[in-house]
């Protein structure tokens, strides 16, 4: 990914933030004049409150809810109860509150299934939705990714040194040799096909990562990704340091 392509949007705090991604987002499913829109959400910490804001006034009514399928990005391995869930995150945080249907949320399946089938079940409901088991260049997977960064430049479960990073013939692959839970998680294949990326970085904490991938000096995996659309940057000042 070549930084200078990026639009860095930079917010006082985490809360302004929140509200600036979310209503970016809705702004985004809106442009979509009720055709049908797919978004992939990140897990992690950084986007729960720009889940929270989608699921209070004004965004909750202005948010074209019946248009949108939802897809998570990347999967904890563990049963939706477990704090670790990315999707029982986003239960709490949004779909819980919104009037969505069921029908338009896909979570990772992870009970009763092994890794390897959840990872193959979640490609197989993603080609339906899309309507093609194969890429079309000219139509994007998603309309919007949203992403994390994690400080060791991870993004999705795209971790570090772990073979899904050379994972090129599917969109969905198992995470199974790091130092964290298993997990389940989109590909390059699949995040780089999208109209738009937008990544969510905040606190100081994430400084140093955030400053190495937008300079164009870190080989980690978020700096791997090459987007076919838009790319966005959606970082508070403490994040952004002296890009502020
Ligand atoms: O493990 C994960 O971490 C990254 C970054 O999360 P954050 O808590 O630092 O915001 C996240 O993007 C990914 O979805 C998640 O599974």
């Amino acid at each position: 990914m070549k930084p200078e392509d990026g639009t860095l949007h930079v917010f006082d705090d985490a809360a302004a933030l929140a509200r600036g991604a979310a209503e970016w987002l809705t702004d985004r499913m809106r442009d979509k004049h009720g055709h049908e829109a797919r978004i992939a959400l990140s897990g992690g910490s950084t986007p729960k409150p720009v889940y929270e804001a989608l699921a209070q006034p004004p965004l909750d009514s202005r948010f074209p809810w019946d248009d949108v399928q939802f897809f998570i990005g990347d999967e904890r391995f563990v049963p939706t109860t477990d704090p670790a869930s990315n999707y029982g995150m986003m239960l709490g945080a949004l779909f819980e509150h919104v009037p969505v249907s069921d029908r338009n949320v896909h979570p990772v399946p992870t009970e009763g299934v092994t890794i390897e089938q959840a990872a193959d079940a979640y490609q197989k409901v993603l080609a339906a939705v899309y309507g093609a088991d194969t890429l079309d260049p000219a139509r994007p997977l998603f309309d919007v990714v949203l992403l994390g960064l994690g400080d060791d430049g991870h993004t999705a479960s795209l971790l570090p040194g772990q073979p899904v990073l050379g994972v090129t013939d599917r969109w969905v692959a198992p995470v199974t040799h790091g130092r964290t839970e298993p997990r389940v998680t989109l590909t390059y294949p699949a995040l780089n096909s999208a109209a738009h990326v937008a990544f969510l970085v905040s606190g100081a904490g994430k400084r140093a990562i955030l400053d190495r991938v937008l300079s164009g000096g870190a080989d980690v995996p978020a700096a791997r990704l090459r987007p076919t659309g838009t790319v966005h940057w959606f970082v508070d000042r403490a994040a952004a340091g002296s890009r502020a």
